[in-house]
C-alpha cells in the first residue's frame, strides 16, 4: 500500500446521490416534462434526485422556477428521499445572511426535500469558529442538512475547510452529509480517515467527476456526471456491492465520459449532459440555461459514441 492510501472496500454498499440537469425548450421555458420524467427515472434507479444544484441551474433560476421545481420535485418523488441546492447570493465582504439560508432551508423542507447548504461570501470569510457556528445554527433549523466544501477553482466563495474544523463540522448531529469538491483525492481520503474516526454513519460524498473509483475508498457521491446515466451508475455501484469485476469496466466508460464532459470550461458540462440526454431521446432540445456556456456541436457526434457503448 502506497503511503496514505487509504484500503479498497470491497462490496461496500454505495449511496449515490445525483445533481439533476434542468432541461430547456427555450431560453426563458423549460421543459417540465423532460425534468419530471428525469427526476423519475433517478429515483427509479435508486439514486437520490438532487434539485437547484449546480446542474439544475441553481444560482441562475428565479425564484419562481426554483419553487416550481421543489414543487414537481416532491410530486414526483412521493415520499422518496430528494435534496436541493440552498443557494445564497452575496458579495465578498458581506456578512453571513442566516436569514436567507433559513428561507432557502424552509423552502426546501416544506417540500420534504434536505437541503445542501451552498457556500457563500459571508460562511466562508469568518474564523473557523465562525463557520462552525453557522453550521450548528442550520443544523437547528433543520431536520437534516447535506453540508458542500467547494474548491475555488469552481467559485469564488468556496472554501475547502481545515481539517480541524472538517472534524468538528462532521460531529454536528443534523450534518448527515459533505459534499467534497476539491477534485484532490489526497484531501478526500483525509476526509473518509476522520470520518471513520470519529463518526462512521456520516456520508463524505465525492463531488469528483474526475475520480468517480472514490467510492471505492468509502466515499459515497454526489455528482453531475451521474445525471447523463442514472441507471448505470446505479449498476455499477450494485455491481460493487455484489462484488462483480464488471464493475471495473462500466466505471471506465462513465469516467471517460467525465473526462470529456468535464473539460475546461468545465460549467460547459451541463450543455454536454443536455446534449447527451436529447441524444437519448429523454429531452427535447440540448439548450441550456442563458448564461450558462455551451460545447461545439461535434461533442454530440463523441458522445453519441459513448452512449452506444454503454447500451450496448
Ligand atoms: C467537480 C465538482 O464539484 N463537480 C460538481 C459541480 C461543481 O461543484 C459546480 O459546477 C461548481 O460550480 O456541481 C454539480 O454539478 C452540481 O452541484 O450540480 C455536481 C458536480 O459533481
Amino acid at each position: 500500500m502506497m503511503n496514505n492510501t487509504p484500503p479498497i472496500r470491497y462490496q461496500r454498499k454505495i449511496t449515490g446521490m445525483s445533481a439533476i440537469l434542468l432541461p430547456m425548450l427555450s431560453s426563458t421555458k423549460i421543459d417540465w416534462p423532460g425534468f419530471r420524467d428525469h427526476v423519475a427515472r433517478t429515483s427509479d434507479a435508486g439514486l437520490v434526485p438532487a434539485v437547484n444544484m449546480d446542474t439544475g441551474y441553481g444560482n441562475l433560476i428565479s425564484k419562481e422556477q426554483r419553487l416550481a421545481v421543489l414543487k414537481e420535485t416532491q410530486h414526483v418523488t412521493d415520499g422518496r428521499p430528494f435534496i436541493a441546492g440552498a443557494f445564497v447570493g452575496d458579495q465578498s465582504g458581506d456578512a453571513l445572511n442566516m436569514d436567507a439560508y433559513r428561507s432557502r432551508m424552509d423552502e426546501i423542507m416544506s417540500c420534504g426535500g434536505k437541503p445542501v447548504i451552498f457556500q457563500s461570501y459571508g460562511l466562508t470569510e469568518q474564523s473557523g469558529d465562525g463557520v462552525l457556528e453557522a453550521y450548528s445554527q442550520i443544523g437547528k433549523h433543520s431536520g437534516g442538512f447535506y453540508a458542500f466544501e467547494l474548491g475555488e477553482m469552481f467559485a469564488p466563495f468556496g472554501a475547502i475547510y481545515d481539517l480541524d474544523v472538517y472534524e468538528k463540522l462532521i460531529q454536528i448531529p443534523e450534518c448527515l452529509g459533505a459534499k467534497h469538491s476539491s477534485l484532490n483525492r489526497q484531501l478526500e481520503w483525509q476526509r473518509l480517515a476522520i470520518r471513520d474516526s470519529v463518526r462512521p454513519d456520516f456520508m463524505v460524498l465525492t463531488g469528483n467527476d474526475l475520480a468517480i473509483d472514490m467510492v471505492m475508498y468509502g466515499s459515497d457521491y454526489l455528482l453531475g456526471l451521474s445525471t447523463f446515466a442514472p441507471a448505470e451508475f446505479a449498476k455499477r455501484d450494485a455491481m460493487w456491492e455484489s462484488g462483480d469485476n464488471d464493475f471495473y469496466q462500466l466505471n471506465d466508460l462513465l469516467q471517460y465520459l467525465g473526462f470529456l464532459t468535464f473539460r475546461s470550461p468545465v460549467p460547459a458540462y451541463k450543455h454536454n449532459a443536455a446534449q447527451f440526454l436529447k441524444a437519448r431521446g429523454w429531452i427535447e432540445t440540448s439548450r441550456t440555461y442563458p448564461g450558462s456556456p455551451t460545447r461545439p456541436d461535434c461533442d454530440v457526434a463523441i458522445l453519441t459514441e459513448i452512449l452506444e457503448r454503454l447500451e450496448a
